[in-house]
């Protein structure tokens, strides 16, 4: 079984990760780390804090020469922007005359409609809504990416599986449908500036961020995440908290400004004869498979060895340029809600941290069918269970 746990906040000095249950031998290098945060980073749309903050990782425990040791996998994800920050975000106390004359730490007293802000003050009886926006801050995600790199890492190697994700619609402009990326399409998905596959359609994306940003807009999108070489059977169908569809999208509907998740055709299915809605099964040149991939590589919470493919549904940025109205909660009066900066859009980037909740997901579910505590184990049982199902 996988556990992970994150902790750290927006403007902290550094997140923590940490990654419990993955087996000995598993490859992870510091540079396999950084260079999925640097993907995340990616994309047109994203703010000026993209560009000028960097994330400095340290592989800080259960990782030895390159591969894993059994142990906890602890990762940090330092912020460059922390001198910056070090009075406002300090962990110990700092003078309050000090504090106060800090223009950074200004009281955040206009909560802004759709993010944590409001809620967050209420509940956790803050005044402003600093220390709830620090947490609920989508930076968190990077710790999240760098934990997704183990489980990448062993689901190639135990099985040869892969991972990718596309952007399918941004901001209400569709790809083509049907498209369906492959690893041999990851490079070229991550030169694309909103990350699909669709040429035209990408630069129609392209074109409707210019006009949000223009007009003080925020955007949304949809991002799909497709494993390619899962065995049939991950999951089950004996329980609900044994799905693994539930699980997928328990994992991707705990993406910030996540709202709705789609398993292979999803909602179109809802709208579909039955006739036309599932997979048929039909004998190919390698025994049995699927004559169409509709359900997204799942049938009762299980996977069927197609494509597993799924779709989570992004929200608009919630820091509206063109601010949205609020209440000011230290004066009781009707304004707008604040904002300095923010993305205009973060959906392929929403994308990349997608990735990371299937894989830590999958590659958990993996685990729970083959176990092993060395990558070697887990082989064996994958080889053993696959053999016995050509001689069915
Ligand atoms: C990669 C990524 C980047 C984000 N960037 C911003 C941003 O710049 N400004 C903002 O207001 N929200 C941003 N968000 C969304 C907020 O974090 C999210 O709306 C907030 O935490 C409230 O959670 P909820 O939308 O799930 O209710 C981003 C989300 C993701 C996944
Ligand atoms: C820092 C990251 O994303 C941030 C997520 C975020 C939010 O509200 O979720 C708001 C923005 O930060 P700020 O309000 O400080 O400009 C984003 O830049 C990151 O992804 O690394």
């Amino acid at each position: 079984m996988l556990r992970w746990l994150t902790a750290g906040e927006s403007h902290g000095p550094s997140l923590v990760a940490i990654l419990e249950g993955l087996p000995a031998h598993v490859p992870l290098t510091t540079a396999d780390v950084a260079d999925a945060l640097a993907r995340r980073r990616l994309g047109y749309g994203r703010g000026a804090r993209m560009k000028f903050e960097a994330d400095e990782v340290t592989l800080v425990g259960g990782v030895r020469h390159g591969l894993t040791q059994g142990g906890p996998v602890a990762i940090g994800v330092g912020n460059t922007e922390w001198p910056k920050w070090e009075r406002v975000m300090s962990a110990d106390p700092v003078d309050a005359d000090e504090l106060a004359a800090l223009a950074r730490n200004a009281p955040l007293t206009r909560p802004r409609p759709g993010h944590a802000d409001l809620v967050g003050m209420q509940k956790y009886d803050f005044e402003e809504a600093r220390p709830v926006l620090e947490r609920a801050s989508a930076r968190e995600t990077a710790a999240r990416v760098a934990l997704g790199v183990a489980a990448t890492s062993f689901l190639s190697h135990a099985l040869g599986a892969s991972v990718v994700s596309h952007v399918v619609e941004l901001g209400g402009v569709p790809a083509p449908s049907g498209l369906l990326p492959g690893a041999d399409d990851v490079e070229r998905l991550d030169a694309d500036p909103v990350r699909c596959l669709d040429p035209d359609a990408s630069a129609a994306m392209v074109a409707r961020v210019d006009e949000a940003h223009k007009d003080g807009d925020t955007l949304g999108g949809v991002v799909e995440v497709v494993v390619h070489g899962l065995p049939p059977g991950l999951g089950s169908h004996v329980h609900w908290d044994r799905r693994l569809d539930s699980r997928l999208a328990g994992a991707l509907m705990g993406i910030q400004a996540i709202k709705g998740v789609e398993v292979g055709d999803g909602f179109a299915l809802a709208a579909t004869p039955g006739s036309l809605a599932h997979d048929e099964i039909v004998r190919g040149p390698d025994g049995i498979e699927r004559a169409t991939g509709r359900a997204g590589g799942t049938e009762g919470g299980m996977t069927t060895g197609e494509a597993l493919r799924v779709r989570a549904a992004m929200k608009p940025i919630a820091t509206v340029p063109r601010a949205l109205r609020t209440v000011d909660v230290a004066t009781g009066e009707e304004t707008v809600a604040h904002h300095q900066r923010s993305d205009v859009c973060a959906v392929p980037a929403a994308g990349i941290v997608a990735e990371a909740m299937v894989a830590l997901v999958v590659a958990d579910a993996v685990l729970e069918k083959f176990g092993g505590d060395s990558l070697g184990e887990t082989r064996r049982n994958v080889e053993s269970y696959l053999a016995a199902l050509r001689h069915r």
